[in-house]
This record gives C-alpha cells, sequence and structure tokens, in this order.
C-alpha cells in the first residue's frame, strides 16, 4: 500500500462521514480537516473565527528591528491599487519591552497551488511584507558557499532544508525589511520549520492561508510555470506532493486545531481566489 493511499484511509477513518478520496491532496486535507475540530471554522466569514477575538500575544516580537531595503525573497508594495477603500491599519500590538510586535500570515498549501500568485496580489493591495521562504533559499543557493550548494541539492531532490537555515534567512530579511507585517510564503513547512520558528522568534500567526488543490490541477500549473526552476519536473514534483502530504498536511492540521486556518479552495481562477482571500486579510 502506498503511502498516500496509507494517509488517505486513515484521514477517511477519522473523517467519517467526509467524502473521500482519489487520493488527493485535496481530498486528504479535507478529510483531515473534517476529522479536526469543527470549531476551527475553517471556510467560515473571518469575524466568525474564535481567535479573531483574540489579542495574540508576541513574546519575543523585539528581536527584530533594523531598517534596510527589502532582500531577495522579500516584496514590499504600499497600499492599495484597486480605487477601493484600503484596509485599515493592523493595530501593533505592544510588548511589554516597548518595542513593536510582528504580525505574521503564514501562506501554505501544496506545489503550485498558487501561494505565490496570492500573496503578490496581497502585496499590490496591502502594505504587508511578502518573505518567500523558497525564493530566499533560491537566492541562498546562488551564494557558492557549501551550505548553498547543499539548499540547491535539496530543491531538487524536493527535500526540505533544515530549519536553522530557512528561519536564519527569514529572521534577516524581516531585520531588513524595518516592518512588522508578514505574509511569510511557503513556511512551515514540516514540524521542525514550525517549533523552531516559533521558539526562536516567539511569533505566532495571526492567520494560516491554506490554498486546498487537486494534485492534478497543481501538476498542470507547475509544469507549466515555466521559470527554469531545478524542480518543476515529474520526477521532483511526486516528490514534492509526498513531501508535502506526509510533512506539511500535518503543521496545516496544528494550526486548525487552533483555529487559525481558512481553507481557500484553490482550484479556481485566481480572481476568484483572490476576492476570498482579500476579505480574510482585510478584517485582520
Ligand atoms: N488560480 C490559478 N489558476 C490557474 N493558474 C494559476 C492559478 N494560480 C497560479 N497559477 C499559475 O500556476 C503556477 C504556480 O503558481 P504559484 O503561485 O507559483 O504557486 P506556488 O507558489 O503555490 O508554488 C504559476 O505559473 C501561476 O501563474
Ligand atoms: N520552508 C521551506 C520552503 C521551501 N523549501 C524548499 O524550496 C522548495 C520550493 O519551495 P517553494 O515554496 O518555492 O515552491 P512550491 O514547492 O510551493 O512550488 C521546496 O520544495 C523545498 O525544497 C524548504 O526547504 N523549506
Amino acid at each position: 500500500m502506498t503511502f498516500r493511499r496509507r494517509l488517505v484511509q486513515a484521514a477517511v477513518a477519522l473523517a467519517k462521514p467526509a467524502a473521500a478520496s482519489r487520493g488527493s491532496v485535496a481530498t486528504t486535507a479535507a478529510a483531515i480537516q473534517h476529522a479536526t475540530n469543527s470549531a476551527a471554522c475553517t471556510g467560515l466569514p473571518r469575524a466568525q473565527f474564535p481567535w479573531a477575538k483574540v489579542s495574540l500575544g508576541f513574546a519575543a516580537a523585539g528581536l527584530m528591528t533594523v531598517a534596510e531595503p527589502p532582500s531577495a525573497g522579500c516584496t514590499s508594495t504600499a497600499v492599495k491599487a484597486d480605487g477601493q477603500a484600503a484596509a485599515p491599519p493592523l493595530p501593533a500590538v505592544k510588548p511589554q519591552d516597548g518595542s513593536v510586535s510582528h504580525k505574521v500570515v503564514f501562506v501554505l498549501g501544496g506545489p503550485g497551488s498558487g501561494k505565490g500568485t496570492q500573496s503578490a496580489r496581497l502585496v499590490e493591495e496591502f502594505g504587508l511584507v511578502h518573505l518567500s521562504a523558497g525564493d530566499l533559499l533560491r537566492a541562498h543557493m546562488k551564494s557558492g558557499s557549501p551550505e548553498g550548494q547543499m539548499v540547491a541539492d535539496m530543491i531538487k531532490d524536493g527535500k526540505i532544508v533544515p530549519s536553522h537555515v530557512t528561519i536564519s534567512l527569514l529572521q534577516q530579511a524581516m531585520d531588513n525589511s524595518g516592518k512588522h507585517k508578514f505574509l511569510i510564503d511557503g513556511f512551515p513547512r514540516n514540524e521542525e520549520n514550525r517549533s523552531s520558528f516559533e521558539s526562536q522568534t516567539g511569533i505566532q500567526p495571526e492567520l494560516v492561508l491554506f490554498f486546498d488543490c487537486p494534485e492534478e490541477v497543481m501538476e498542470r500549473r507547475l509544469l507549466g510555470r515555466n521559470e527554469g526552476r531545478t524542480d518543476d519536473n515529474m520526477e521532483t514534483i511526486r516528490k514534492r506532493f509526498k513531501v508535502f502530504i506526509e510533512s506539511s498536511l500535518p503543521v496545516i492540521q496544528h494550526y486548525e486545531a487552533l483555529g487559525k486556518v481558512a481553507r481557500i479552495n484553490a482550484d479556481r481562477s485566481a480572481d476568484d481566489i483572490y476576492k476570498e482571500v482579500r476579505r480574510l486579510v482585510v478584517e485582520l
């Protein structure tokens, strides 16, 4: 029995009567989602999220302060693009040491689910800093260092790079932005990413956007992406799907149990998806 089939079956067993299961990431995720705390409110309007009413503390928020230009993998554009009313500024939560805290939205989903596409739109409309873990790692692999070579090898093989490398790149980019509202795309991708980030930065996400998309749709998009990436080939794509199911879905499940996940059907046009995404973010 393949791993994926086992996982789907396990999720379905948990999830009765969740409709399963041609083995797609979407059905697996739906089953897991169904199995987790229904109070997580995935798919409900943002105002109904239980956590929306809670002011979260950010213990180690004062760690990041410097103001320099954004670096690779980090983009930011001033508020507004479409003529609609701009989002009200996010209130800064003041940590006890007087420094400004960081607000983070994690953007998760399988490879090719549209994380980068939707993040770019959010950057265009809102004053968020977009940190793509993948972009930061791809920039790092060009450094010519032994660590850069290790990252290149792991990406080509569809593996998850050790957390200390990725977190250090993220932390540097956060420092360099001089801002405190971040859209972190493609991270955390496994439990090690998640727990190390939380313990090292003290940051908990305000919201986790989960782009839920069937594998066959993601596969088609990745094969058509045409960005010259070493991992957008059929062999590596298969490995990335497996890693996503095996390592990344449990992270989503973790945040779902905390009521922080908004599951978004990513098998739609980019415009339709964005309508839903912006509604979630505008309410933050
Ligand atoms: N909703 C969508 N419908 C069709 N194609 C899409 C959609 N969203 C993204 N794409 C395309 O699919 C490919 C993968 O999208 P991307 O945003 O890079 O995904 P991810 O960051 O999750 O890997 C890109 O070529 C992108 O233009
Ligand atoms: N947190 C992360 C994010 C990406 N990566 C690596 O970077 C690759 C590409 O990630 P990405 O987010 O840019 O792209 P997609 O796989 O989502 O299309 C992953 O397959 C991993 O090899 C990682 O190791 N750790």
